[in-house]
């Protein structure tokens, strides 16, 4: 029995993970995916955005996959394989704070995953317009410096000057990775599955320490809020307020995600920032028989839990109502 390619997505928080893994998702034809989602918050979004109801969805939420729930990964790994449900391929999209280094640590110690799984490639996705300012974190340079292959996402944002000039300092951060542009993550499957670009050799270059056990700690002063609220939000006070809140704390607001319920919508609010860009879509329409819950998740840093919390409560339709 061959082993089973698995592939790892990472890339800092906004860069385009998801995207990139709707991409793969929706042109895999027949293809069985397992797909492991981790989530930094407590509250899931990402398996909510992931487009193809088709393939496995495992969630790991609240906690890094580098860190507190890294366990629970090698535990979701091992009971998919030892299901027996016919699966042709592994994708993990690790949270966008997540060191990559003992993500690769669990694929090469745990017995049963080396011998039944084959790491194939390290994915990082950057964002063009934001790599500048995230290269002053650990996590993200770590990120960038194990990618076997890197996608220059959000060109669309970008001049050539800048793309050239990032490129460059990719290149020097990992002269082995390609680097590849691309827009809204859509790349050719054949550059990033099945390439057969994991080099043990290669990270232990980057790492000698990789194989051995060591805590590591995140920032402390990034942290994450995470709302629930089953009542309907007004759009516009909504919008609104998200448009203060970047324009005063943008630089430390790394992301925000949510899926929203808006008044008199009959369709969820998928929405998106990443510092201070801010984009909102419609989604799909909420069934009659599922109860309507607004969530939204804030990661940044020294974030202020009740401030988010009153600010989002003060959008909430039915307050509205009660204060005027
Ligand atoms: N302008 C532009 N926006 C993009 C591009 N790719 C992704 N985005 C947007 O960037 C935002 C974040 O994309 P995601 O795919 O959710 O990013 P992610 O890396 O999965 O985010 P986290 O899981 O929170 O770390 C969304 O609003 C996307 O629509 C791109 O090439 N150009």
């Amino acid at each position: 029995m061959g082993k089973l390619k698995t592939s790892i997505l990472t890339g800092f928080l906004g860069a385009g993970k998801t995207t990139l893994l709707n991409h793969l998702l929706s042109t895999s034809q027949h293809e069985r995916i397992a797909v492991i989602v981790n989530e930094y918050g407590e509250v899931g979004i990402d398996g909510k955005l992931v487009v193809e109801a088709k393939d496995e969805i495992i969630e790991l939420n609240n906690g890094c996959i580098c860190c507190t729930v890294r366990s629970d990964l090698i535990s979701a790994i091992q009971a998919l394989l030892a299901s027996g449900r016919p699966i042709d391929r592994i994708i993990v999209e690790t949270s966008g704070l997540a060191d990559p280094a003992p993500v690769i640590q669990s694929f090469v110690l745990d017995e049963v995953l080396a011998e039944r799984l084959q790491l194939d490639a390290i994915i990082t996705v950057v964002d063009a317009r934001h790599v500048e300012r995230h290269m002053a974190l650990d996590e993200a340079m770590e990120q960038i410096s194990f990618a076997d292959v890197l996608l220059l996402n959000k060109t669309d944002l970008e001049s050539k000057e800048s793309l050239a000039l990032t490129e460059s300092k990719l290149r020097h951060l990992n002269p082995l990775a390609r680097i590849v542009r691309t827009q809204s993550s859509v790349v050719d499957r054949c550059a990033v599955l099945d390439i057969g670009a994991f080099d043990l050799k290669n990270i232990l270059s980057i790492d000698p320490d990789i194989l051995e056990e060591h805590d590591h700690e995140h920032d402390q002063s990034i942290g994450c809020v995470a709302i629930r609220e089953p009542g309907a939000l007004d759009p516009t006070m909504f919008n609104a307020w998200m448009n203060r809140l970047v324009q005063a704390s943008g630089k430390d607001m790394f992301r925000m995600k949510g899926v929203l319920q808006f008044e008199g919508d009959p369709r969820r609010y998928v929405f998106h920032g990443v510092h201070m860009t801010l984009e909102g879509r419609p989604g799909k329409a909420w069934m009659p028989s599922e109860q309507r819950i607004s969530e939204i998740v804030f990661i940044g840093r020294n974030l202020d839990d009740r401030s988010l919390r009153s600010g989002f409560a003060n959008c909430l339709a039915h307050l509205r109502e009660l204060a005027s």
